[in-house]
């Protein structure tokens, strides 16, 4: 399917020729950098502005190196840009190590996945059908 999206940053789009696998790199698009204390969290811009297909919705996920290296999480993950938004794409990133990381303009800070999502129409009723799991939940097998 084809997405439109408009670029404002001041970086090609990432990866756009592989953008038919799942992730996208998305890449911070700032004047200064930005220094991450540990726990600290921010916003970042991207400069990019995306129309999807109603029923369609974009998730912002963490990149697993950044995480594993510098602690780095999109605190919201997977954050939601839904179908009818036409703002700026922003990243909340949290530090999560306990020394500083510095963000630097053009760096790949997250990644973007288009996902399909059921359209729902909520029945309101006052039983639900009964299964073998019934309420139980939260670890109640146990761990073994
Ligand atoms: O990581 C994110 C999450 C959201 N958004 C934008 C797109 C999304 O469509 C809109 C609203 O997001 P969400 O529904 O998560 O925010 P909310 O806190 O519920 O605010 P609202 O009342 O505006 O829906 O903000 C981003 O740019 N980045």
């Amino acid at each position: 399917m084809k997405v439109k999206i408009i670029n404002k940053s001041k970086h090609d789009l990432p990866k756009y020729s592989t953008a038919l696998s799942a992730g996208m790199d998305l890449r911070a698009n700032i004047n200064e950098r930005v220094m991450l204390q540990p726990l600290e969290r921010t916003l970042i811009p991207t400069g990019l502005f995306i129309e999807l297909p109603a029923g369609y919705e974009a998730q912002i996920r963490p990149r697993s190196g950044m995480a594993l290296k510098e602690g780095i999480t999109v605190l919201n993950t997977p954050g939601t840009i839904d179908a009818d938004y036409r703002g700026e794409i922003r990243v909340i990133l949290a530090n999560l190590s306990n020394s500083m990381v510095e963000i630097n303009d053009g760096d790949r800070i997250c990644q973007m996945i288009v996902a399909a999502h059921a359209t729902v129409e909520w029945e309101a009723v006052e039983e639900l059908e009964e299964t073998v799991r019934a309420a139980g939940g939260f670890g109640h097998t146990g761990k073994e």
